[in-house]
């Protein structure tokens, strides 16, 4: 496929579109069995700039019997944890040089701005790297004294660590490249192999990432990708009985599905699920903080966050103002292409995402709630313009459901406690935001807010060195930080007698 639009590509990212659709399977590109191929849209346009390989069930058990033979016969984990960490950093070093093809991959098949691709998808992927290879050599163990009678006929009993296996990371679309990393690294720096399957609407970047990773010193066949659909490609990869652990970010729904198959082949696993996150504005917060805050976490790529802001909850004494100032923001945001550095808002992924996006605008609209838009936006492409709804029914889907677009739910509250009631108010719990200057408030707060991560005067700031995962039905476990690499290893107990 050749790409025909308005900006000129990188000449790397430019030659990618135009391959033959490929898996990429013990260290080389190969056909897939024959389900045909599925195309790549640019979200601006709507047009197709690439196709990929529909792997079928036997196209995953290839993959994973590669990665299996990889794991079995030790090529990477059995490399001294200083060499494995070599290795990644010799691919972040890779990604650096590269990071203007993959920004403009992401920015194309995803419809994100280029700036984020360029400042987030790809430049935080690279320090993310970089803190994944440094685990590496982090990996230990314990060593316990034991109570019971017999405990003094033992010299010792201590704890190592060992990589699971085979791990699936089944990654979703709205931050490709760095989502598929989450996954990618901790298997890696911990000696596991890997079937990546990434979301078949934004496929590219992975195949380039598991080629960049051979060329940095993965061995052949510890990271293989399969391209293709949720149904029958992710399906068989979270099936797969040679599979020892799954790492899910995306849909609640899927998560569950995932997590069942899980449980019925005793694999681990770790979910990160949806969000439908509150923001809780008290009346002494300061709005030319809260409304920039409100913007970047309501609208960073689209929405398309699960961390993003969705509900607002406002104290009284400042709504009119938040309202007002938040109105005038959302129409001075300026919409178009994500290869358009000047465009503040791109079109979401897909034309099925911006569907369902925009039927959650006809329900609230059908319930009678106020809505408050932005700039028209382009005819063609997946493109809904921002939105601000105003004090829309507690029980209305757009209030309850995650919604993954430029859409932000705002409403009044008397105080603290009934934003706080309304904030806990929902089956999801991944993050929340606090916005006050009272910092007994602040912290009595935090304590009674039921989400994984909770930001005070800021939303959706995540950092390699900082515990993230959800509460309630967000998903189960725990992704970076130190104990990372907890989810991708097993941890065994040794007990040594006299
Ligand atoms: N937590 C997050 O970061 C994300 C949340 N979402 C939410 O999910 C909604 C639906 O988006 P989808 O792309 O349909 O999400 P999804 O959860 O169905 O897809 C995510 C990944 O799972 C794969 N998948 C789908 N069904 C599978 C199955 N039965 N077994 C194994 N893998 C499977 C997909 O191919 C994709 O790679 C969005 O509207 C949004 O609300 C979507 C993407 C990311
Ligand atoms: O770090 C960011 O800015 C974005 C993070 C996005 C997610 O955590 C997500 O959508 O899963």
């Amino acid at each position: 496929m050749t790409y025909t639009g308005p900006f000129t590509l990188d000449p790397t990212a430019a030659a990618f579109l135009g391959r033959a659709p490929a898996l990429f399977i013990d260290g080389r590109s190969v056909a897939a069995d024959g389900r045909g191929c599925l195309p790549v849209y640019d979200p601006s346009s709507g047009t197709i700039i690439a196709e990929v390989a529909d792997a079928s069930a036997p196209d995953v058990d290839r993959a994973v019997c590669s990665a299996h033979a990889a794991f079995v016969d030790g090529r990477w984990r059995n490399l001294r944890p200083a060499d494995r960490e070599r290795v990644l950093l010799r691919l972040a070093d890779l990604l650096e040089v590269r990071a203007e093809a993959f920004a403009q991959l992401e920015s194309l098949e995803q419809g994100k701005s280029i700036n984020i691709a360029r400042m987030i998808e790809v430049g935080a992927s690279i320090d993310w790297i970089r803190y994944a290879a440094g685990l590496a050599t982090k990996i230990s163990g314990r060593t316990f004294d034991l109570s019971l009678p017999g405990g003094p006929t033992h010299w010792t009993a201590y704890t190592r660590r060992e990589p699971v296996g085979v791990v699936a990371a089944i990654a979703p679309w709205n931050f490709p490249l760095m989502i598929a990393l989450w996954k990618v690294l901790p298997a890696l720096a911990s000696g596991c192999s890997i079937v990546l399957k990434p979301s078949e609407v934004t496929p590219l970047t992975a195949l380039l990432l598991a080629e960049m990773a051979l060329e940095a010193g993965v061995p052949a066949g510890v990271f293989n990708v399969v391209t293709g659909s949720g149904a029958v490609a992710g399906r068989a990869l979270a099936e797969h009985p040679l599979v020892a652990k799954i790492s899910f970010t995306g849909s609640t729904a899927t998560g569950k599905a995932i997590g069942h198959a899980a449980i019925d082949g005793m694999k681990r696993f770790t979910l990160e699920l949806g969000g439908k996150n509150p923001a809780l504005i008290l009346r002494d917060a300061k709005l030319e903080k809260v409304v920039p805050g409100l913007m970047a976490g309501g609208f960073l790529n689209g929405g398309q966050v699960c961390a993003a802001v969705s509900r607002i909850y406002v104290e009284a004494p400042l709504y009119d103002d938040l309202v007002a100032a938040l109105s005038g923001a959302i129409a001075a945001v300026t919409v178009g292409p994500g290869l358009d550095p000047e465009a503040q808002l791109n079109p979401l992924v897909s034309a099925t995402h911006s569907a369902k996006v925009k039927s959650y605008l006809d329900d609230a609209d059908a319930a009678g709630a106020k809505i408050v838009r932005g700039a028209a936006v382009p005819e063609e492409g997946y493109y809904v313009s921002p939105a601000l709804i105003l004090n829309a029914p507690a029980e209305a889907k757009l209030v309850r459901e995650e919604v993954f677009g430029p859409v932000l739910n705002i409403s009044r509250v008397a105080d603290a406690e009934e934003g706080l009631r309304l904030a806990n108010d929902n089956d999801l719990g991944l993050a929340a935001s606090l916005w006050t200057q009272d910092i007994d408030q602040a912290m009595a707060l935090t304590r009674r807010i039921e989400a994984g991560t909770i930001w005070v005067n800021s939303h959706v700031f995540i950092d390699p060195n900082m515990p993230f995962g959800g509460f309630k039905q967000s998903g189960l476990g725990r992704d970076f930080g130190m104990d990372w690499l907890d989810g991708y290893t097993e941890e065994k107990s040794i007990c040594i007698a006299h």
